[in-house]
Formats: structure tokens, sequence, C-alpha cells
């Protein structure tokens, strides 16, 4: 018993002191990683809102966006989180009721409001950017296209977020924003990746931006933009064709064909048995063919579908001039284009059309899609309508004529060969968010793509934390270890005798 009792006193283990050192050691590191991950964890999310109305030519939508509150500047941050189709046309289409453009708005502007949180909505901001039907109005009739800005101006003002204006856009900022947005949701701006061009297809007017090693924007000041982003300089070439979006594009076909002011044509960009009276002075209303209206035409004309896709081709191919050219080349009509370069995104009508018929497979041959696009063609329109019961008249109607412009527009116009075709994608989304115009000019108008690359912590939150947690286990056992010669030596057990 004596012994034992000697044995216990003589083991530094449970002398107070070394049992209180232990404690203290174990208390201040978990304290140490405790507070180190409490106070450097990451808030919890907050996020900010942002709304951007897109006045197409054919129909208006509504874009909300949203991103966390701190940290705006991180690339691929801003999402789409929702978004509205007006019903009815477009703005241009109420020149002669503006108050309507505005009220056209109302309903999903409501939605916007109950979308987005209300404690947000004063500090959102609001932008409405009109495409190429307003500029078309503005080309027309000035006066009226400001009425129709100045209604859907005061209609916007009735919301409780922040509005920031409405206003036409260029064709050069419709090209280079649909541009920063496709290349910003890849997230190659950052990276500073090669980039993606942006070929956009509206119902007004097309546009085609990419960044060519070739062109420094000397030859053609006027198509070039440059950006300075996350520290990367771009040199953009882009160029919006205006009259070339494809409802205007099929007018000017029609203008083409109604030349000597008949009473029927016989179209072949139709399918057979689709027949339609058309109105002689609701066709040349727009500036794209006005000049060309026949005198002494009948007030209507009979459009019967012929549903022959290589005449078709012809027809669509005199819409395009290819004869002069005062640049080292030339995409059409007098444009100076460099040489295509990269891969390319084609949305809005590009994919509703492609999509539709389905071509999205761009590593076909271009005959397989002349002939697919010749076998659709020459479908008569009773089977076509039969087949797609649910698809929009209108939209079906003119599919032979639209993926025929399509097709005509790449490769005669823009100069796609099968190859570069091949690098071209049909898209309509890009990680949840619409390709188009509206992301690339939110972000731009909120300052939210820096110039500079943005700094940032060296290490992500885990990483930090894994490293404190290990460095302190570390330490601990360095602290045990230090305390060796105090440790009892477990071979020499006491005897007990
Ligand atoms: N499902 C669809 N199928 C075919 N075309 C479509 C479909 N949805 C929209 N479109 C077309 O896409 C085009 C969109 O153009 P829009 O953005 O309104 O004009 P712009 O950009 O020239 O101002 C219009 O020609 C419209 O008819
Ligand atoms: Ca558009």
């Amino acid at each position: 018993m004596s012994a034992q009792r000697e044995m216990k006193e003589k083991n530094p283990w449970q002398t107070p002191v070394t049992i209180i050192i232990t404690v203290i050691g174990v208390i201040a590191i978990v304290a140490l990683v405790t507070v180190a991950v409490l106070q450097n964890r990451p808030l919890p999310q907050k996020y900010k809102y942002g709304i951007v109305l897109d006045a197409g030519s054919s129909h208006t939508a509504l874009y909300i966006y949203e991103w966390p509150a701190e940290k705006d500047n991180n690339t691929g941050r801003v999402e789409q989180t929702h978004s509205c189709k007006v019903k009815g046309p477009g703005i241009s289409s109420y020149a002669h009721d503006p108050l309507k453009a505005g009220e056209s708005l109302r309903v999903c502007m409501q939605e916007a409001e109950q979308r987005v949180p209300g404690k947000r909505h004063q500090e959102t901001p609001l932008y409405l950017g009109a495409t190429a039907g307003m500029r078309l109005l503005n080309i027309e009739n000035s006066s009226a296209s400001d009425e129709v800005l100045k209604a859907v101006e005061s209609a916007l003002q009735k919301f409780p977020f922040s509005y920031q204006g409405a206003r036409i856009l260029s064709g050069q900022e419709e090209g280079a924003f649909g541009w920063v947005t496709v290349n910003y949701l890849d997230d190659r701006l950052t990276q500073g990746l090669d980039t993606t061009g942006a070929l956009d297809l509206g119902g007004a007017s097309t546009q085609i931006s990419f960044v060519s090693e070739k062109f420094d924007g000397s030859e053609s000041p006027s198509n070039s933009v440059t950006f300075r982003l996350y520290g990367n300089d771009y040199n953009l070439y882009t160029h919006s064709f205006l009259c070339y979006g494809k409802d205007q594009a099929l007018r000017m076909t029609l203008a083409q064909q109604t030349q000597s002011g008949q009473a029927s044509i016989l179209d072949p960009c139709f399918n057979t048995g689709y027949t339609v009276m058309k109105n002689y002075s609701v066709l040349y209303d727009s500036p794209c063919v006005s000049d060309r209206k026949p005198q002494n035409a009948p007030a209507t004309f009979n459009q019967t579908g012929k549903g022959n896709f290589t005449e078709c081709q012809e027809v669509v191919k005199s819409v395009f001039n290819f004869t002069h050219c005062k640049y080292s080349q030339c995409s059409f009509n007098g444009v100076f284009q460099p040489l295509l370069q990269g891969p390319f995104g084609a949305f809005s009508a590009y994919y509703f059309v492609m999509n539709f018929l389905n071509l999205t497979d761009t590593s076909i041959p271009l005959k397989a899609v002349e002939d697919k696009l010749n076998s659709f063609c020459s479908t008569p329109w009773n089977q076509i309508k039969q087949q797609h019961p649910d698809v929009k008249v209108k939209y079906l109607a003119e599919y032979c004529f639209s993926g025929t412009y399509i097709l005509t527009l790449l490769t005669e116009g823009y100069k796609f060969d099968q190859t570069s075709y091949s690098n071209i994608k049909f898209i309509k989304k890009i990680k949840g968010s619409d390709a188009g115009w509206t992301l690339g000019y939110m972000l731009n108008l909120t300052n939210m793509i820096p110039a500079e690359a943005p700094d940032s912590p060296p290490l992500p939150h885990a990483g930090y934390v894994s490293i404190v947690t290990i460095m302190a286990v570390l330490l601990f056992i360095l602290f045990i270890v230090s305390l060796r010669p105090l440790w009892p030596r477990c071979s020499k057990q006491p005897q007990i005798v």
C-alpha cells in the first residue's frame, strides 16, 4: 500500500501543475481554432438584383438578375433568376398608341415586384433597352419613337425600383454586349481565355461580334470596340446589319418578288399548299423596303407557296449585295469583316429556327443541312401543320424561309465554310441565363466588370480552415512531446512486492 502511494506521488502526470497546463493548452487550441474559423466564416448570402427589359422588334422580355451582395466583381456570379415574356408585339408596334406600349409592360413588371424581395426594391436598378424595331421607327418617324419611349418611361417609373432609363441601343452596343454576355457566362473573361464570337439574329437586325488577331480596328474603326476587362485588353470586331433580322429580310425577299406590283406571287420559300393574302401597304411600311414600293400596285396580293429550296436560296441571295468592297475583305453590302476566328455562339432566332429544324448539330456537312432544308421546304403545308399542331402558325409557315435565310447569311454573308461552320454552337441559354445583350448591358452599366483583375484572398475559406486546424493539431502534438521529460517511464513498471 505504501509503495503504491509512493508511486502516485512520483508520477509527474498526476501533479496538479501538469494537469492544469494540459487543460489550458487544450482549451487555448480549441479556442484558437474556433475563433479563427468563426471570424473568417463567409457571411450568410445576401443577394442584390437588377432588371433589364429587352424591347425587341417582335416582343419585349423582362429579365431579373441576381448576385451575392458581397464580391460583385467576381465573374460568373451574376445569374438570371427569372424571365417574363410581355404579351403582345414589340413596343415599336405601338407607334399609333404609345400609352398601350407602357401598359403592355405592366404584367411582367408586377411579376418582378413579386420576385425581387421588397426590401431590395428601391436599390434594384431597372433598365429598358430597345433594339432594331425602335431604330427603324426612329428613322421613319422620330417623334413617334420619342413618344413610345416617353410612354414606357412613365409606366416604368410607377414601380418601386431604381429606374435607370429607357433608350435605343446602337447596333454596335447590341453586338458588343451580346459578346460580353456569352463570354462572361462562359467564365472566359477572368481567366483571360480565348473568347467566343457572338451571332445574334433578331427580327429587324442581326449582329456578328468576334475577336480576330488580324483585326486592330485600323481598317474600319466603326466596327471596332475595345475593352479592358479583368486586366485583359480585347479588340472586338462587331457589326449590326439593320434590316437583316429575319422578319425584315423576309419583307425584302417579298419586295424582290413583288417589284412589278403583281396580284399574286409563287413564293419558293413557303411550303406548297400555303396561301395568304397580303397587303401591299403593310408589306412596304418599313424603311427596309419603303423606297421599292411599286407604283400602281393593287391593295393586296396573294402569296402562294412553291416549296423549292434551291429557288428560295436564289431569292434570299438577292437581298445581299456582294458587288463592292473598299476594304481588304467584306462580308456583304460593302461592310468590312476580318477573317473569322474561334468558336461562335449563335442565339435568339438562330437557335429557335435551327432547333425547330433539328439542325443544331453543326458537325454535319453543309450539304446535309441543305438536304434537310430541301426536304422540309418541299413538304406540303397540310402535312407540316399536322406534324406540328402546337407550333405558332406564323413561325411554322416561315421556317422554310428562316432556315434558308440563316444558312445563306452564315455561308454567303459571313463566309462560314465547312470547317468554321462546325465551330458554331446554336445556343439558347448558358448556365441558366439567356444568351443575349441584356446581361452584358447591365454588367456594364452597374460597373460590375472591373478593368483590372480584382484582388482575391490567396486561399479559399475551406483551405484556410483546414490549414488552421492542421497547424493547431501539430502545435498540440508538439506541446505534448515537449512534456516528454515529465512522461512516466512505462517500461519500468513499479514492482509491487
Ligand atoms: N419560337 C420561335 N420560332 C421562330 N422564331 C422565333 C421564335 N421566337 C422568337 N422568334 C423570332 O426571333 C426574333 C426575335 O427578334 P427581336 O429580338 O424581337 O428583334 P430585334 O432583336 O431585331 O429587335 C423575331 O424574328 C421572332 O419572330
Ligand atoms: Ca433581339
